[in-house]
C-alpha cells in the first residue's frame, strides 16, 4: 500500500548523556556512516536530520546532539522540549556515564515530553575487554523505567541503525479521522434543478 501524507513525520529527537559517551559519533554514524577516532567535544550542540523509512511511511528525525560537559547542561531543555524522542547515552566502559544517564532519564521523566519515546544506549560496545556496565544491570534499568534498550558501537556501526529504526516505529502515528478528510458534498437542489432542466 502506497505511504500517505499523514503516514509521514518530522520528529524531534535529542540525545543526552555523560561527556565522552559517544553521542556525536552516534548521530555521525547513523547520518554519515563514518567514525572518527578522535572526534572533537560538542560546543553547545549540533543539529543533523536524517529520514528513516518504516512500514510505509518515513520518519524525519531533526537531531540535536547536545554537549555532555556539566557546563552546557543548562542548556539540555531547550533541546528536549517539545522532543519526541530521547537517545540517552553511556560508555559500557565507565560506571559513571551510566549513573550520569539514569539522571537523565530522572531529569526526562519529570521535565520532558510525557509521551517521549525513550532509548537507553550503551555505546562502546566494542571495547567488552574494558566493560564496566553490564548488560543485564542496564536492561533492568531500562525495563523498570519504560526505555528499550541497545548496545551500540560507533565504532564498528553495531545497531546504531537499528537503534532509529526502533524509535521511528515506536513514535505514535497520527490516527486516520472518522470522517474521510475529503468529503463529497452534495448539493441536492442543484442536482435536482440540473435533472429538471436537463432537455435531453
Ligand atoms: N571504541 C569506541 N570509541 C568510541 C565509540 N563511540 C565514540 N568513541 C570515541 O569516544 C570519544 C568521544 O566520542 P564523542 O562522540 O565525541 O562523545 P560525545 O558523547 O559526543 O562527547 P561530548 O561532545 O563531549 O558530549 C571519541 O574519541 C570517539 O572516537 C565507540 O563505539 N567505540
Amino acid at each position: 500500500m502506497a505511504a500517505t501524507a499523514h503516514n509521514n513525520l518530522n520528529a524531534k529527537l535529542v540525545l543526552l548523556g555523560d561527556m565522552g559517551a559517544g553521542k556525536s559519533s552516534l548521530v555521525i554514524r547513523f547520518v554519515k556512516g563514518q567514525f572518527l577516532e578522535f572526534q572533537e567535544s560538542t560546543i553547545g550542540a549540533a543539529f543533523f536530520s536524517s529520514t528513516v523509512s518504516v512500514n510505509n511511511s518515513t520518519v524525519k528525525f531533526e537531531i540535536w546532539d547536545t554537549a555532555g560537559q556539566e557546563r552546557y547542561h543548562s542548556l539540555a531543555p531547550m533541546y528536549y522540549r517539545g522532543a519526541a524522542a530521547a537517545i540517552i547515552v553511556y560508555d559500557i566502559t565507565c560506571t559513571d556515564s551510566f549513573v550520569r544517564a539514569k539522571k537523565w532519564v530522572q531529569e526526562l521523566q519529570k521535565q520532558g515530553n510525557p509521551n517521549m519515546v525513550m532509548a537507553l544506549t550503551g555505546n562502546k560496545a566494542d571495547l567488552e575487554d574494558k566493560r564496566k556496565v553490564t548488560a543485564e544491570e542496564a536492561h533492568l534499568y531500562a525495563e523498570e523505567n519504560g526505555l528499550f534498550f541497545m548496545e551500540t558501537s560507533a565504532k564498528t556501526a553495531v545497531n546504531v541503525n537499528d537503534i532509529f529504526y526502533e524509535i521511528a516505529k515506536r513514535l505514535p502515528r497520527a490516527q486516520p479521522a472518522q470522517n474521510p478528510a475529503g468529503m463529497v458534498l452534495v448539493d441536492r437542489t442543484a442536482e435536482g434543478s440540473r435533472t429538471a432542466s436537463c432537455c435531453r
